[in-house]
This record gives C-alpha cells, sequence and structure tokens, in this order.
C-alpha cells in the first residue's frame, strides 16, 4: 500500500454520497466516533468506508509509524536536515520521564520551569514589584511566528481563566502602528515586557523589542527600568544579555523545541502570568493525556492517527486541497490562524526526508474562522462552488457565557452546517420546494439551478465539554499528532522550515536597495515598486 495507489482506490468514493453511508449501517455513528482527553471526535461525515479505512491503518503500518512515533518521543534527531530531535512532548511530561529521556539535560529544563513557577508567582503576589515599586498591571509579549500563535490562541481560548489580574498585550507584526495602538494604553511603570524569540535574531521581533524599550525608557527617569521589568525566552543567551536584559531574567528554550511547539515552554510566561501556575499545568496535563492516548491506543482507536489518515484520504485519495478549520466557539477565535503556521509550516513541503521530489500533495490549504461568522461570509463558496472542502468543526457543549439562548442557537448552526455541506439539495428537492410553495414554473425553471447545492463535503466535529485548560491542552496536543503523522505518511520532515528563509534575505536587500544599495539582482517590478516607495518617501 503507498501513498499514489490511493487515487485509484478513490474511483468509487467520488461518485457515492455520503449521507448514502448511513442508510446502509446503522452503526455508522457509533463506529465512526471516538472520544479521548475530553474529546469527542465524530467523523461519520467523513466520505470513506471500513474497507478505505483499512487500506489506510495498511499505509499506517507500511510507513511504520509506530517506529516514528517512538522514535519521536524517545529524542531521536527526526528533524535530519538541522540535525534535531524534536521534544516539545517532553516539556508537559512528569519529571522522570523529562530524566529518561533528557539524562543530565533534565536538571536545566527542570529548573527553568520552577524558575518561571516562581516569576509568576513572585510578580501575582507582590513580591516583585516593577521599577517604581508598584505592583504590575500589564504585560507585553513581543513575539512572532512559532513566539506569538500559541501564546494568542491559549490568551484568547482561556479567557474565564484570567486570574491574576495582569493584562496580556501581545506584539508581533512589524508595523508601526500595530506598536503605537497597545502603549498608548498602557503605563511603562506597571507593564512588564516578555520577549520572546527563539533565535533572538527575528527581524520583527528585535526591531519591535527596540521600539518597546525606547518607550520605556522615554517614560521613566530609572535607567534601570530594563533591568527590573523585562524578561526574555530564548536559546541565544548571549543576544539577549546584549539587548540589555538581565542574565537571571532570561530563560532558556532549547533547539529541539520548534517555534511552533513551543507553548509548552518558557515562551509561554506571559500565559502563566495571566491565567496562574496551576491553570498552566493544567493545560500541560491535557496535552500530555493526548500524548499517551497517541502513544498507546490502537490505531484505529487513535484519535490523532484517525484525524490524520482522514486528511491524507481527502487530499490524496479524494484530491481535495483544502481544510477549513470552523470553531463554532468564541474562545477559540485564534485557533484557525494558529492552525494554518502548525499544518502549513509544518507539512508545506515537496520534497522527501531524502530530498526526492515527492510524487504526491501534501499539506493542504488550512483557512478558518469562528462560526457563526464564516456563514455570512465564504460558507458560499463550500456549499455552491465545485470546490470541496473538508471542515472541522469544532464545538463547546457547556457555553462560558450568561446567555444560554446564545450558546444553543451556536451550536445548532455548527450541527446544521456540517448536515448541510454533507446533505446539500438536489434540483428536485429545490423544484418541490418552490412549488409547495406556490412559485410558477417558469419561476421554478429560472431559480432551481441556482438554489440546489452540491452536498457531499466530508467534516469532522470535534466536541469538547467546555473549554477548560486541560481540554485546549488536549485540542492542541491533536493537531500537533495529527501533523507529524501525516508528515511521517508524505514522509517529509515536518520540523523544519526552510521556505520562509528566502522571503527574509530578499528582505534584506530590497531594504538596503531602499537605502540606495544594488537594485540590479531584483526584478523590474520590485525595482519599480522601491522607486515608487522612495518617491512618497521624498513626497512628504
Ligand atoms: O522565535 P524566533 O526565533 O524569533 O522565530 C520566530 C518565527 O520565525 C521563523 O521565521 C519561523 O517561520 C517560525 O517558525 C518562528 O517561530
Amino acid at each position: 500500500m503507498d501513498i499514489s495507489s490511493l487515487s485509484q482506490l478513490s474511483k468509487v468514493a467520488q461518485s457515492r454520497s455520503i449521507i448514502s453511508l448511513f442508510s446502509g449501517d446503522a452503526d455508522r455513528v457509533e463506529n465512526y466516533s471516538i472520544s479521548t482527553s475530553g474529546l469527542y471526535l465524530d467523523f461519520s461525515k467523513q466520505n470513506i468506508t471500513n474497507e478505505e479505512l483499512n487500506q489506510l491503518f495498511e499505509l499506517a503500518t507500511t510507513s511504520k509509524l509506530a517506529d516514528k512515533i517512538k522514535a519521536q518521543f524517545s529524542g531521536e534527531m527526526i528533524n535530519n536536515t538541522e540535525n534535531r530531535a524534536v521534544l516539545h512532548t517532553v516539556l508537559r511530561s512528569p519529571n522522570e520521564i523529562k530524566r529518561k529521556i533528557l539524562g543530565a539535560n533534565a536538571d536545566e529544563v527542570i529548573a527553568t520551569e520552577q524558575h518561571m513557577h516562581e516569576i509568576v508567582d513572585d510578580i501575582s503576589s507582590g513580591a516583585l514589584l516593577s521599577a517604581s515599586g508598584e505592583k504590575f498591571t500589564d504585560i507585553i509579549a513581543i513575539g512572532i511566528g512559532g513566539s506569538y500563535y500559541g501564546i494568542k490562541v491559549a490568551l484568547s481560548a482561556l479567557t474565564p481563566f484570567h486570574i491574576t489580574g495582569l493584562n496580556a498585550h501581545v506584539i508581533a507584526n512589524v508595523d508601526g502602528a500595530a506598536v503605537e495602538e497597545k502603549l498608548t494604553k498602557l503605563n511603562a511603570a506597571t507593564t512588564l515586557v516578555v520577549v520572546i524569540s527563539k533565535t533572538f535574531t527575528t527581524q520583527e521581533t528585535l526591531l519591535n523589542a527596540l521600539a518597546v524599550k525606547n518607550w520605556m525608557l522615554k517614560n521613566s527617569a530609572d535607567a534601570s527600568i530594563i533591568e527590573k521589568q523585562w524578561f526574555a525566552v530564548s536559546t541565544n543567551i548571549v543576544k539577549a544579555t546584549e539587548f540589555g536584559l538581565l542574565k537571571r531574567n532570561i530563560l532558556p528554550m532549547w533547539d529541539w523545541v520548534g517555534g511552533r511547539f513551543s507553548l509548552w515552554s518558557a515562551v509561554a510566561l506571559p500565559l502563566a502570568l495571566v491565567i496562574g501556575n496551576e491553570n498552566f499545568k493544567k493545560l500541560k496535563q491535557g496535552a500530555y493525556e493526548m500524548d499517551q492516548h497517541f502513544q498507546n491506543a490502537p490505531f484505529e482507536q487513535n484519535m490523532p492517527v484517525l484525524m490524520a489518515l482522514l486528511g491524507i484520504w481527502n487530499r490524496n485519495a479524494l484530491q481535495y486541497s483544502n481544510l477549513a478549520i470552523l470553531p463554532y466557539d468564541h474562545s477559540l477565535r485564534a485557533l484557525p490562524g494558529y492552525l494554518q503556521q502548525t499544518d502549513m509550516e509544518s507539512n508545506g513541503k515537496s520534497v522527501s526526508n531524502s530530498g526526492e521530489k515527492l510524487a504526491w500533495k501534501t499539506a493542504p490549504i488550512v483557512f478558518g474562522q469562528e462560526g457563526t461568522n464564516a456563514q455570512h461570509a465564504f460558507m458560499q463558496l463550500m456549499h455552491q462552488s465545485d470546490e470541496i472542502i473538508p471542515t472541522d468543526f469544532i464545538v463547546c457543549l457547556k457555553g462560558t457565557s450568561d446567555l444560554p439562548a446564545h450558546h444553543q442557537i451556536l451550536v445548532a448552526n455548527c450541527f446544521a452546517q456540517s448536515e448541510a455541506l454533507m446533505r446539500g439539495k438536489t434540483i428536485t428537492e429545490v423544484e418541490d420546494e418552490l412549488a409547495a410553495a406556490g412559485v410558477t414554473s417558469e419561476e421554478i425553471s429560472r431559480l432551481a439551478a441556482h438554489k440546489t447545492m452540491k452536498g457531499n463535503t466530508p467534516s469532522n466535529t470535534l466536541l469538547l465539554g467546555e473549554m477548560s485548560p486541560e481540554n485546549l491542552g488536549g485540542l492542541l496536543a491533536l493537531y500537533e499528532h495529527k501533523i507529524f503523522v501525516q508528515g511521517v505518511i508524505w514522509q517529509l520532515n515536518s520540523f523544519d522550515q526552510w521556505g520562509v528563509e528566502l522571503g527574509k534575505q530578499l528582505g534584506n536587500i530590497i531594504l538596503s536597495a531602499m537605502n540606495g544599495g544594488d537594485t540590479s539582482m531584483l526584478s523590474a517590478s520590485s525595482q519599480n515598486l522601491i522607486k515608487r516607495f522612495n518617491l512618497s518617501l521624498n513626497k512628504s
């Protein structure tokens, strides 16, 4: 069994209606659903049968998935283009596992966790005060990419767990307007800053950190304010010290934690400062439980493996190019953006681990938005264009607001969309409906085609009992493992991101060209754009 033969296998599926799969199988929902770690997955609305699923399990076996899972968790150098292990999972495991996997290096990891814990305690209790002797009120987290999305998704998901009274503000993009928007609202004397950069060389983060540093120094008479109010999280202690931070305020990271998998490390310091140590522990505990499930459950009952294989089926057998992430929960509004990075930066590749061109498609284009907003925007295309877009619906059974009627309607809309996307509406159904409403036959023939819906869109529905740190941890770990499994089956390295480098290199060339440097290696189009930009500067 290999990926290339999947498209042959899918011939029957291409012409079959998903809804027909329910009529012949009274147990479909029971057999096509699974629970673990506070999550329930219903995948019965996927266009797949038992025989086809079995072929996918065989594919997982021939891909040596079980060995690859063991290799990841035991710390083998599976990121072979950067010669690194991939051990973010160890950060959320008990200390005895840390010691077993990391050996002597576990000491630093455990000590960092403890240090982070103390910082959170000291700041929340007021034992650690600002340079002016006041209690901190706000935190600015500066970071981008993996040093941003995890914090952002968890901060917005866990709003009811913001218990320490500190407000977090996240600055990522290199746009002065975004920085100023935050700074104008803040008091430098009571604001704590955390710079998060694994490399401490990222242009955007360093420029933003400098802008915030200048703002703070301008607004304080105390030159030691940076030493007293700034923390950093980085593998590059030297650079962070050069920036002006005290060594004891720099929490280490390790090269075996990829940026987009780093929420479980000290990168989460701004989050822990807001939700408290206990809630941060629960977030890690939820992820750890998912890790246990992923390592131990047989593939047939393994949620990340199932979701990965269903994704492979949709991408490589049915040849669908996209994946929509539709959380019907305001708390998960940042999830689509987070998953765009974790999925597309991990698996958006076209060469194998050994550098050969892959003969199959890899990561889907991931996009999404919170429901029901999405219904009033791009979901028109999902219902009526030719494009079939597999979807993950995510919903919490229990809402967090005091408006229960809202929650019921929200959930009803979520369930209605998965049903509508699967069921569609045939032309005959439209004609009958219009006739029953007394519409004339001329009008029926004019309108019927416009009102039909293609249906047959496969979806998963993920139910969370409620939004909690544990359940969020489980959900994020679920997607991390799903992405890993897909990388294994596609035979690529999910843990590097060389694709972002060329843009960075050319960014430097263009910046120098804007300042009078050589433009000859650039296209006429880019030269013209630079000229227009420089002309606009001269005018103002
Ligand atoms: O944490 P940093 O070293 O500042 O890196 C921030 C981000 O930038 C890189 O270009 C990568 O695309 C991301 O994976 C990374 O998370």
